[in-house]
């Protein structure tokens, strides 16, 4: 699913008035009858509410759905914010609809002084001030009446966006005055700023409504931010041919685990022959030895000529992918030998955790890693790689350039670990859920997506297929065991089933 811009929606907005062909005010109608629609499904016609409509198009909405819910017999109270004397065309033309039904409990129209209405806990608020157009941090009487409506027990609904918060860059936004919604309806697609975490305390519980905005304007403009659905992964699936042996299907080496974090180098090489890889090598220090022989009999192991770290670069002539990273700890000889290590490696590579770690101390490094290599930062660790961001938003900008300049693919994980393309172009995972949230889990994924290079998926395939099988494998674990309990081990075991899902 793409994700456009403000900018572009204004244009979508266009293209669908001109072509489909639509009126713009029953375009707003179309919109106002869906949110209307599952604000009845919600609450019921005995709850008290108050509509806050802007005066651009956001507010239309509002005051077309406050029409409607009069109409369906909820009692509404409008306040219609009307500061400048000017008024949108289509939200003039719902003011004027509005005032001419007798149901409404009180109209009010703000051209100056506003005295607040009581919101109790009963109440529930229908925001429809500022949506997609706004262009500035909200301030004066709007910012104090969002403080106002976030300091009052009431729920709120919010329409589109919630007020205040910007459909892209929040970077230089004032928080507190942004309004915080209980339930946040928006139109036609999630704007990007709803996929950042810091967000969630503004959108609520979100719900995309369709207002069956032009498929074909839709088709024809370029999104730089798309979500990733079910049915483009199905497409990137490989099928197994009856006649495959392990040849076939992949040579996988892992350079993982450290004295005391085998266990990421476990959960790695089991992830990775979950993945349907034909073969899994792993290089670990002595010491893993014996752990990992018997933990993992699938995998031939290759000890590191050290107890307890990686300390010598393995030829990677044979192997058709290579993930590096879960559990190798940062000590100087590890560093020196992962340098040496992707200096010399020719297949494609996944670089995890401590790579990433080590890379971080030494940024020059950075720009020498080798052009398609992929790279898995949390966010910590991005920071570490690239310096503080203050938000989500800077942080995906700052990976986007990142992964331009140095020709890498970085996926910055999170509950919508985000695939940055060296084409500039973001793919946005929905798969997974918070029991995710456990050690270990990023080693499963970095196992997973290791194994997909080396069975000769794309990088771009690679990543896509590997975080939406990593996200799902944890929704059926989930399903079945619940959140709380969810262990890194859980996501192997139920990667088939996640196969399976996406095989059917
Ligand atoms: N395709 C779509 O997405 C559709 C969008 N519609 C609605 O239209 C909305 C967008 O409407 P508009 O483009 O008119 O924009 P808004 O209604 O979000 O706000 C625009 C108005 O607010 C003013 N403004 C912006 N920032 C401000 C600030 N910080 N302080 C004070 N005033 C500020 C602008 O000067 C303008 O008058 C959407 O959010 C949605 O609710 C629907 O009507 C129908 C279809
Ligand atoms: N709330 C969540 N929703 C969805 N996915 C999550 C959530 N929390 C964590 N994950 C996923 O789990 C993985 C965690 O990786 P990481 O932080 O590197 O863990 P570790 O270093 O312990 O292996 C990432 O792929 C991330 O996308
Ligand atoms: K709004």
């Amino acid at each position: 699913m793409k994700i456009f811009t403000s900018a572009q929606i204004h244009e979508l907005d266009k293209y669908t008035i001109e072509h489909e062909p639509i009126e713009s005010i029953d375009l707003m109608e179309r919109a106002a009858k869906a949110i209307t629609h599952a604000i009845t499904e919600m609450w019921h016609n005995d709850t008290p509410m108050v509509v806050f409509a802007g005066p651009g198009n956001n507010g239309g909405d509002a005051l077309a759905v406050a029409r409607m819910l009069a109409e369906a017999g909820y009692s509404i109270s409008v306040y219609l914010f009307n500061i400048s004397g000017h008024l949108s065309e289509d939200c003039a033309t719902n003011k004027a609809r509005l005032t001419e039904i007798k149901k409404i409990k009180e109209f009010i129209e703000v051209t100056q002084e506003f005295d607040p209405p009581q919101l109790t806990s009963e109440t529930l608020v229908i925001d429809g001030l500022f949506g997609s157009g706004i262009n500035k941090p909200l301030a004066g009487g709007f910012s104090s009446l969002v403080k106002y409506i976030n300091a009052s027990p009431c729920k709120v609904v919010s329409i589109d966006v919630p007020s205040g918060l910007m459909t892209e860059d929040n970077t230089y936004n004032v928080r507190a005055n942004i309004i915080r919604a209980d339930v946040t309806l928006t139109l036609q697609q999630p704007k990007l700023s709803f996929l950042f975490a810091e967000n969630q305390m503004f959108t609520g519980w979100q719900k995309v409504l369709d207002i069956r905005i032009s498929s074909e304007g839709i088709e024809k403009t370029d999104a730089h931010y798309n979500i990733v659905e079910e049915r483009d992964v199905r497409c990137m699936l490989r099928g197994r041919n009856s006649f495959a042996h392990k040849g076939m299907m992949g040579n996988a080496l892992l350079i993982a685990g450290s004295y005391g974090m085998g266990g990421a180098a476990i959960l790695a090489t089991k992830a990775c022959l979950r993945a349907g890889v034909g073969k899994v090598t792993v290089h670990t220090p002595k010491s893993n030895n014996i752990i990992m022989q018997i933990s993992v009999p699938e995998a031939v192991i290759l000890p590191d000529s050290e107890e307890t770290i990686f300390s010598e670069p393995t030829d990677t002539e044979d192997y058709d992918a290579l993930g590096i990273g879960p559990g190798l700890g940062t000590s100087e000889t590890t560093a020196i030998a992962l340098i040496a290590q992707l200096r010399r490696t020719q297949c494609p590579i996944v670089a995890d955790a401590d790579a990433i770690n080590i890379l971080a101390n030494r940024r020059a490094w950075i720009q020498q890693l080798p052009k398609g290599i992929i790279l898995t930062p949390h966010p910590k660790e991005f920071d570490r790689l690239d310096g503080h961001s203050t938000d989500s938003g800077e942080r995906l900008a700052k990976a986007c350039k990142m992964a331009e300049r140095i020709g890498a693919y970085i996926i910055l994980k999170g509950r919508y670990s985000a695939l940055c393309m060296p084409d500039g172009h973001v793919a946005f995972n929905p798969t997974g859920n918070a029991g995710m949230a456990t050690a270990g889990s990023g080693d499963v994924l970095t196992g997973i997506i290791t194994a997909l290079l080396a069975r000769g998926y794309k990088q771009a395939e690679a990543c896509i297929v590997g975080m939406y099988l990593h996200g799902l494998a944890g929704d059926i674990a989930a399903e079945e065991l619940g959140m709380e309990s969810l262990t890194a081990g859980d996501l192997i075991t139920y990667l088939p089933k996640a196969f399976k899902r996406l095989n059917d």
